[in-house]
């Protein structure tokens, strides 16, 4: 019997996607369609001798959160639970403290997964590695470039053994290409480092951070206080994978993960990619359209283009490599391209709303999304454009690389900026 915990994090958490998480708990940000978490429910529910998925998070249960629940545990036929940390626990604080409800029947072994990335998590395969040589702890791990490594947890590995050796998160000099992907398979007994380090915080009392900031005595964090104190141990072994991986920090990674996922699409799910149909819209690529959305049939579409619930697409409108939001109306003639139009929004005839890409270089085959601060220097980057919700946009203007929160009512361009 097997289980697996999505940690969800928590409302402080996800500052580098606002405005987007105003509306919508970032985990539950529409992905390819579909919430950013419900990719990896289904990839957890897919492998066989699945028992219950846990989400452990500091949200406050909220109706979206209850709905999405409610909506998982029907259509997987599996107990689909949130438990809420009193305060935020880091990510291994949860997985101790939740330790008898993720333990409770026995499961053979646990997945946890981090929510806020985007993969096609080989579970099964993980798990066939594990019952081939069971250890308490087994990484997802992929391959990064030297620049991009230090942003992520940097693993060096015996490539014949595949044991983790050496364990540094985040390394300010370069350690190794081997990066973590924040999935991971825990046997039962991962949770006793857990304990060790508990004990140890409960003795020190609060404890400050290498930023500074302190952090309460519950708090574990998996990478720093469990991974790199067991490296070399015997005890963390990585599976490497070349499979499709990304992080979500950013609205801008928010849609270079939608299009991973309507590739993938392709093979898991075709049924959710739109076909030209005589009479329908013009199709190009990889294109999902919600059940409910109007799109007059001589609007354009794709590639990388994802629509929601009741949005309206008018006449001739073009739109490319953009996630328009529930309830969203593009007006005839628009368009919109490298951007997020938010719940709500409208934008007006003629109207050009337009971001600029900022996706891995494709001659890397190491390389992944920066999904660094939107400013340098003091100045926004050039990026994805972003409409927050219920924002309207007039007729005839342009708004290029630019993000206007929410409930703006503009009345002209704007370039480069951030409209408040
Ligand atoms: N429940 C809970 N979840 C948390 C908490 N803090 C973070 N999380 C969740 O844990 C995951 C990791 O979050 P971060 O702490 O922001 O770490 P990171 O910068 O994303 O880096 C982690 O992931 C990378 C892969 O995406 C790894 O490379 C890196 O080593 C590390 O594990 C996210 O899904 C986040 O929601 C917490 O206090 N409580």
């Amino acid at each position: 019997m097997l289980k697996a915990v999505i940690l969800i994090g928590g409302p402080q958490k996800g500052t580098r996607f606002r405005p987007l998480s105003f509306e919508v708990p970032k985990p539950l940000f529409p992905v390819a369609g579909v919430p950013m978490i419900q990719h990896h429910i289904e990839a957890c529910a897919q492998v066989p001798g699945m028992q219950e998925i846990l989400l452990i998070g500091f949200y406050q249960p909220d109706e979206p959160l209850t709905r999405f629940l409610e909506a998982a545990q029907q259509e997987f036929n599996l107990p689909v639970r949130y438990l809420q940390e009193f305060a935020p626990l880091g990510t291994g604080g949860g997985l101790y403290h939740f330790r008898d409800q993720i333990l409770a029947g026995g499961p053979e072994a646990f997945f946890v997964l981090n929510a806020d990335v985007c993969s096609d998590f080989p579970l099964s395969a993980m798990l066939a590695a594990h019952r081939h040589q069971p250890h308490p702890f087994l990484l997802l791990g992929t391959t990064a470039n030297r620049t991009q490594s230090l942003n992520y947890g940097c693993i060096v590995e015996n490539p014949q053994t595949h044991e983790v050796l050496h364990y540094v998160e985040k390394p300010s000099t370069f350690v190794s290409d081997i990066i973590n992907c924040g999935v991971y398979l825990f046997s039962p007994e991962a949770l006793k480092p857990l304990r060790d380090v508990f004990q140890r915080n409960q003795k020190d009392g609060q404890l400050e951070d290498s930023s500074g900031l302190w952090r309460g005595a519950g708090t574990i964090r998996l990478e720093q206080d469990v991974f790199s104190a067991l490296a070399g141990q015997g005890q963390i072994y990585v599976y490497l994978t070349d499979g499709i991986w990304s992080q979500i920090k950013s609205a801008g990674s928010a849609l270079y993960a939608s299009r991973l996922y309507l590739g993938q699409y392709q093979l898991t799910h075709p049924e959710r990619l739109t076909k030209h149909s005589p009479g329908g819209p013009r199709i190009r690529g990889n294109v999902y359209i919600h059940p409910t959305a109007k799109v007059a049939p001589s609007a354009v579409l794709g590639p990388n283009v994802s629509i929601g619930e009741g949005v309206t697409v008018g006449e001739g409108v073009r739109l490319r490599e953009s996630i328009v939001l529930h309830g969203a109306t593009l007006q005839e003639h628009t368009c919109v391209l490298h951007s997020i139009v938010g719940w709500g929004s409208t934008v007006g005839r003629w109207a050009r709303v337009e971001g600029t890409p900022n996706d891995p270089n494709p001659n890397d085959p190491r390389a992944h999304m920066d999904s660094e601060s939107l400013f340098k220097d003091g100045k926004l980057l050039p990026a994805i454009t972003i409409l927050g919700c219920r924002v309207r946009i007039p007729a005839e203007v342009l708004i290029l690389n630019s993000i206007v929160l929410p409930h703006k009512e503009l009345s002209r361009s704007f370039t480069n900026q951030i409209i408040l």
